[in-house]
């Protein structure tokens, strides 16, 4: 894209952009994204706080779309200049069935390259996940690693599967010419577990602790650290992508990039206490209460009786096979690549992340504070 001192001229559009993570991108884009003259926010569920983004100087184009539509997508895309591609199917509580997170997370990104190719819109950043890379299901620590750590992302659940393939095809996409000749530049950004404002996860486990009397009972050890990132500043680093893909096109080019911050490194439950604790929660026990094999039991009999009760209803406990290996196993990130790359810093400090994300959990309904 040309630069211009002159008016706004960019069109963006963010797929997902009213989920956890794309409605913090949306806002980030509005606030700090000066060439920005028109956003399109494209995803299978509006939200109804859309109506309030229309009154500023950027034309918020809302659209209502399934990424699984080709032809919904191609229209979209046609005469965009940018497009971050951050909607999936974000489920390991047995939510959607595998063929359906396929059919969104890998079917959907294919859609969303070839309506970049036929309309000749040259950058696609895509939001991977941790979880292309690990952890793996042979339970393999990830102990402050980076994108060059070697690792063996081995995977059997449907989510990990669907978005190490659906980065693969982004990142070979890479170089592909587009309508008008010109290359196709894509990245992939790979945040850690995303926390803040508007977390479903972190919601429900306030809600447990609060049907518990106040308590949440430890699972994970203490020393099982799992890498986790501001919501803010991973919205932070997509804005910075897509503003620095065009100029350095040659070096991000088909790159990926860990999202990370300066959030502690913690057990995934010691780290949810950080926002939950000054809310009213307590974490028992120093340690897990039930034994591994215990717990590997009742997670498999949450299994069992998600099955059973499939034809009458979706039993989603957060323990579950799955995310108890994946708790029950480090994965931490230590890297400077965007830095180095296209100069990101995070924008919120550990301390502001945590205030936020505090002041939102005390507005969650049955908040006790
Ligand atoms: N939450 C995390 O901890 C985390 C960590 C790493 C990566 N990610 C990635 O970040 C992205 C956003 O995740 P999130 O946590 O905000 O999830 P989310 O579920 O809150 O948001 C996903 C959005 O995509 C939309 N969507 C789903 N299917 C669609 C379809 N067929 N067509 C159009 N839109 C569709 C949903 O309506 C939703 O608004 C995902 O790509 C996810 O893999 C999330
Ligand atoms: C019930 C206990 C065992 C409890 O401690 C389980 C926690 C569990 C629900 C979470 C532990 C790690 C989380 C995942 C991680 O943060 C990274 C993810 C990648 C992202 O792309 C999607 C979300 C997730 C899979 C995230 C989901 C919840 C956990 C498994």
């Amino acid at each position: 894209m040309a630069e211009s001192a002159q008016a706004p001229k960019l069109v963006y559009l963010v797929t997902g952009g009213c989920g956890f993570l794309g409605e913090h991108i949306v806002r980030m884009l509005l606030e700090r994204e000066p060439k920005l003259r028109e956003l399109r926010i494209f995803d299978l569920h509006l939200s109804p706080w859309l109506e309030e983004l229309k009154t500023g100087p950027v034309q918020v184009t809302a659209i209502q779309g399934d990424v699984t539509q080709a032809h919904e997508v191609a229209a979209a895309v046609a005469g965009a200049h940018v497009v971050i591609h951050t909607a999936s199917l974000v489920d390991v509580f047995g939510r959607a069935n595998p063929k359906t997170i396929h059919e969104v997370n890998v079917q959907g990104t294919m859609n969303v390259i070839e309506a970049c190719v036929q309309a000749g819109t040259q950058f696609l950043v895509y939001t991977s996940s941790m979880e292309v890379v690990g952890p793996n299901f042979k339970g393999h620590p990830f102990y402050r690693g980076n994108e060059d750590t070697p690792y063996e992302a081995a995977h059997t659940h449907p989510y990990p599967c669907s978005k190490a393939l659906a980065e693969r095809l982004v990142l070979e996409a890479n170089g592909r010419k587009v309508r008008g000749g010109m290359p196709l530049v894509t990245c992939a950004l790979r945040p850690t577990g995303i926390y803040g404002e508007g977390h479903q996860i972190m919601r429900d486990f306030y809600h447990q602790g609060l049907r518990l009397g106040g308590r949440l009972f430890r699972t994970i050890p203490a020393s099982v650290e799992h890498g986790r990132v501001y919501v803010g500043n991973v919205a932070w680093m997509h804005v910075l992508v897509a503003r620095e893909l065009p100029p350095r096109a040659p070096l991000m080019g088909g790159q990926v990039y860990f999202c990370y911050d300066k959030s502690p490194y913690k057990s995934y439950e010691d780290f949810n206490m950080e926002f939950l604790g000054p809310c009213g929660l307590r974490l028992v026990g120093t340690r897990p209460l039930l034994p591994y094999w215990l717990l590997f039991i009742l997670a498999t009999l949450n299994a069992l009786l998600q099955y059973l009760l499939r034809p009458l209803l979706l039993y989603t406990p957060l323990l579950n096979p799955y995310t108890l290996a994946v708790a029950n196993t480090t994965f931490t990130v230590s890297t400077n690549k965007a830095q180095r790359h296209f100069g990101y810093e995070p924008l919120f400090s550990w301390e502001d992340s945590r205030r936020r994300t505090i002041r939102w959990v005390q507005t969650i309904k049955g908040s006790v504070q």
